[in-house]
């Protein structure tokens, strides 16, 4: 296992380079670079886009386990006081993608030096806040060549305590899909409102009947969530808005509710077309399947943690997505969180996750790649 000093030393420099989905160019040849240094007797190595498929061939059985990171950053301009901050102006690994690659590569390095009798895959998976590389990787001749028979992947907690781990049976992260909604109407002077229509109101009022979808619209036994996190529009203060955009993001705990909750913003985008009379045109952009973990696999981890350094804490289900619910629908496995202790949350310009995790889940991920069996072997 690499040393810790090695360790932090390859988060820093990942944190680095943050790049968004498919454009991962500098990761990619970091990792490879990282890969390359490795005993390569028994290993074999694709690229797939700018993700990376390695094989560690077993000694004995054929049955492939797979450990999954993601390798993306976001358009977050970085705020930490880090000295190794972002070298990439409005960029960040603000959800911890770079924790998650680091913990790979030390389990890589591991099980490269000293491989199982199983074979073990390593998939460092491009784009996943958007917009999505699972669902295609999985198409892919690449990775169905080397399709495991178990996969696992962890993502980072930043309100749980370093030293803990924690996960469910069934259910753990929602459905999700993305939303663009682009407004077109009459723009004119800001004296003359009664000349034009309006798109900077027309986008604000469609953000306030927004959330009436959730509250009166879904059952209050179900889950939901709809969040616009950016809104632009219009040119100038003295200017009526001829153009505007909302983008954000619906979540649901069960499959069945996300078309309804699509109806219903479509429903309020014919009302708002005759309201203001204007055109919308609405973009529901990426999807992700929820992460739905394996039971039997969650028990047989939970009894790997519990005779780790770490502790097990019952983990709540969560309106977090993860495209690695699309690998979880077609092979056994299960997603779990990593506490990093960081007083600000996922997708925060401050997250500051506790270096400390690191060693702790690489040392973990390795045992777990050691130890866990498929259901029917
Ligand atoms: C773990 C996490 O934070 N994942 C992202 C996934 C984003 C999916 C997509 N871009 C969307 O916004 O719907 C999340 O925001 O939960």
């Amino acid at each position: 296992m690499l040393e810790v000093n090695q360790l932090i030393k390859i988060r820093r420099e990942l944190h680095q380079i943050p790049e968004i989905g498919f454009q991962e160019h500098k990761t990619q040849a970091y990792l490879l670079s990282f890969i390359q240094k490795l005993p390569q007797d028994n290993m074999e190595v694709k690229t797939w886009k700018t993700g990376i498929l390695v094989k560690v061939k077993g000694t004995k059985s054929s049955m492939t386990i797979a450990y999954r990171t993601d390798m993306d950053g976001l358009p977050i301009e970085e705020e930490t006081d880090f000295d190794f901050q972002s070298q990439h102006k409005g960029f960040m690994h603000a959800c911890g993608h770079d924790f998650h690659m680091t913990i790979a590569l030390a389990a890589l390095q591991a099980i490269a030096e000293q491989p199982p009798e199983h074979n073990v895959l390593f998939v460092f998976q491009p784009a996943e806040e958007g917009p999505g590389g699972a669902f295609p990787m999985l198409q892919s001749n690449e990775f169905k060549e080397w399709w495991p028979d178990l996969i696992f992947a962890l993502h980072i907690a930043p309100e749980l305590p370093v030293g803990t781990v924690s996960s469910k049976p069934g259910l753990l992260f929602a459905n999700t899909s993305e939303l663009f909604i682009d407004f077109k109407g009459k723009g004119g002077h800001a004296a003359y409102p009664h000349l034009t229509k309006d798109m900077v109101v027309a986008a604000s009022g469609f953000v306030g009947e927004l959330q009436t979808i959730v509250s009166r619209r879904v059952d209050p036994l179900e889950s939901a969530v709809v969040t616009i996190g950016k809104i632009t529009g219009g040119t100038v203060q003295n200017v009526i808005a001829e153009n505007a955009r909302l983008e954000g993001t619906i979540r649901t705990l069960s499959p069945d509710l996300m078309p309804i909750i699509k109806t219903e913003i479509d429903a309020l985008k014919r009302g708002f077309e005759m309201m203001y009379d204007c055109e919308i045109r609405i973009d529901f952009g990426a999807n992700y399947y929820q992460v739905f973990n394996r039971e039997e696999l969650v028990l047989a981890f939970k009894n790997i943690v519990e005779t780790s350094e770490m502790d097990w804490k019952d983990a709540p289900a969560a309106m977090t997505g993860e495209d690695f619910g699309y690998m979880l629908r077609d092979i056994p496995g299960f997603m779990f969180w990593l506490g990093v202790d960081s007083p600000y949350g996922l997708h925060h310009s401050k997250l500051t996750a506790n270096e400390d995790a690191i060693p702790l889940a690489a040392k973990l991920v390795e045992k777990t790649l050691r130890k866990l069996k498929p259901m029917n072997a």
